[in-house]
């Protein structure tokens, strides 16, 4: 062979492993370089904790309710550390499995971090390894803005699952994903909670059926909610907590733990693309075509650092399709990112496929597009104190009354929208819906009964 390796993917997240696992089937010869620890964002500091930490909220919250079911229970306290144990040791398994699976699949993994030489050189902390094909997925890692004084207080989603003591006080800083994923999670296992926004509603893109909804029921939970706040500086206290400052010169006090969830940078600098000529573009991503193929001939990118929906199941699905394109003989197989289901694991939980309203009305023209919605107390929060809405719209196009949008936030959303999703990716229309046969009771039924 010309070179040590068919391919070597640097990073070893969502993205990395599934694209030299698939190629390895293909019996191609594969390495994967990691600086960390094997399944990279997802499974060690993302997807998969949060998920642990978001059943026990969702467990606290089946716990609050018990009383209105009959059950005569005391809660003596949660123990965080106990829910961080268990989830450290579930993922350690993982990682563990992960490292077993790549040798059987006789993957090397070689770690360190990797940076280019040329074109088909890879260097691992001093070591060389040359490719046919290099494919970079870095991923990224949250950041911390650089312009507020003391910023560095503060901790961001990294730090979140370090945390092995419950804060008693938080203030969560953004309205994005990891934000109201974060703040939800603290308010109910019972951390005062604070969520500081620059603007009003969270989630700022999505359909504001979910924005509205969603903000009215964090401020329900309890969480308090600080509307156009923009953050000047952190403040270190004499008793060792933290005060942040507004920039018009509000201040709020006695924090254990400030939380940046205000975005993420890809992780660009160590790769050392100036040795083969590429360079990010001024967001930080690496531009790649409809085949994730770099300006470098052999050089694809995968992932979150392509700017591309930063979702698991898209690096995954980026990284298949490039080793079947490679090494399958499928030369057109493509992403298809026209319409990615995704939901957010607040509380309650939100999924979302296709356009938001509000983007349907640019598109198509405002007369072209018609919204179903529903809004109602799911029969499981009927007769309990807490009452946690649900809400739900359909956005249709065209006489056809094609489906183009799915919004749901309320229990269950995180479940139910897959089923939908596949409905949307396949053109399905209003009609469609309302043929299929309703399950009953649930909440989802509504779907496919909107009048
Ligand atoms: C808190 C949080 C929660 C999330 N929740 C969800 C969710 O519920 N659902 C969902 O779909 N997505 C979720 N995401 C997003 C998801 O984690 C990412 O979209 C996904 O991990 C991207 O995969 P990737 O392969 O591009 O990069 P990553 O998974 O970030 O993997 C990149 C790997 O490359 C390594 N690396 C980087 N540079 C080098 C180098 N030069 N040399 C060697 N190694 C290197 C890194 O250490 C890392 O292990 C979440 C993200 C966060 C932060
Ligand atoms: N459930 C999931 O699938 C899931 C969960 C977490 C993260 N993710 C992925 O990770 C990505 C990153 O998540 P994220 O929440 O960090 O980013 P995000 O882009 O979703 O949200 C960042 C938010 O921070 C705000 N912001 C930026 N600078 C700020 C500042 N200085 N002060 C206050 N607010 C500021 C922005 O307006 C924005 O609303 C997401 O876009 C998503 O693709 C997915």
């Amino acid at each position: 062979m010309k070179y040590d390796y068919d391919i070597i993917a640097i990073g070893a997240g969502s993205g990395g492993l599934s694209v030299v696992e698939r190629a390895a089937e293909y019996g191609k010869k594969c390495a994967v370089v990691e600086a960390k620890k094997l399944g990279g964002t997802c499974v060690n500091i993302g997807c998969v904790p949060k998920k642990v930490m978001w059943f026990g909220a969702h467990i606290a919250e089946a716990v609050r309710d018990a009383k209105d079911f009959g059950f005569d229970i005391n809660q003596n306290g949660f123990d965080w550390g106990t829910l961080v144990e268990k989830r450290e040791n579930y993922i350690n398994n993982i990682t563990t499995w992960y490292n077993g699976y790549m040798a059987d699949k006789g993957v090397e993994v070689l770690h360190g971090w990797g940076s280019f030489v040329d074109n088909h050189t890879v260097d691992v902390d001093g070591k060389r390894y040359t490719a046919e094909t290099i494919v970079i997925a870095p991923g990224g890692r949250p950041l911390i803005p650089n312009e507020t004084e003391n910023a560095d207080l503060g901790i961001t989603s990294d730090g979140f699952f370090q945390l092995t003591e419950q804060p008693k006080k938080v203030a969560v800083i953004g309205s994005g994903y990891i934000a109201v994923e974060l703040a939800g999670v603290f308010q109910a296992l019972g951390t005062d909670t604070s969520l500081l926004s620059r603007k009003d509603l969270v989630l700022r893109g999505f359909d504001d059926m979910i924005r509205e909804t969603l903000t009215d029921a964090m401020i329900t939970s309890g969480i308090h909610k600080e509307y156009h706040f923009k953050v000047k500086k952190l403040i270190k206290a004499d008793d060792g907590t933290i005060t942040v400052e507004s920039e018009d010169g509000q201040h709020l006090e006695g924090f254990d733990q400030v939380v940046w969830a205000v975005g993420r940078e890809t992780l660009i600098e160590p790769l050392k693309l100036d040795n083969v000529g590429l360079k990010a573009n001024g967001r930080g991503f690496i531009e790649v075509d409809e085949y994730h193929k770099t300006d470098v001939d052999n050089i694809y990118a995968i992932g979150d650092v392509t700017g591309q929906p930063q979702l698991t199941p898209v690096a995954i699905r980026a990284g298949r399709y490039l080793a079947e394109r490679l090494y399958n003989n499928k030369p057109e197989l493509k992403l298809d990112l026209s319409s990615v289901p995704t939901v957010i694991f607040s509380h309650p939980p939100v999924g979302t496929v296709g356009l938001p309203e509000h983007e349907a009305r640019a598109k198509y023209g405002h007369d072209n597009v018609k919204v179903y919605t529903s809004s109602f107390t799911p029969m499981r929060y009927a007769f309990t104190e807490h009452q946690i809405k649900t809400a739900l719209k359909l956005v249709v196009t065209g006489e056809e009354e094609k489906v183009v949008g799915i919004h749901i936030v309320g229990d269950g959303a995180d479940e139910m929208l897959q089923g939908f999703a596949v409905a949307v990716q396949m053109g399905a229309t209003k009609a469609d819906l309302d043929a299929t046969i309703a399950i009953h009771p649930s909440s989802s039924e509504e779907l496919v009964t909107m009048r």
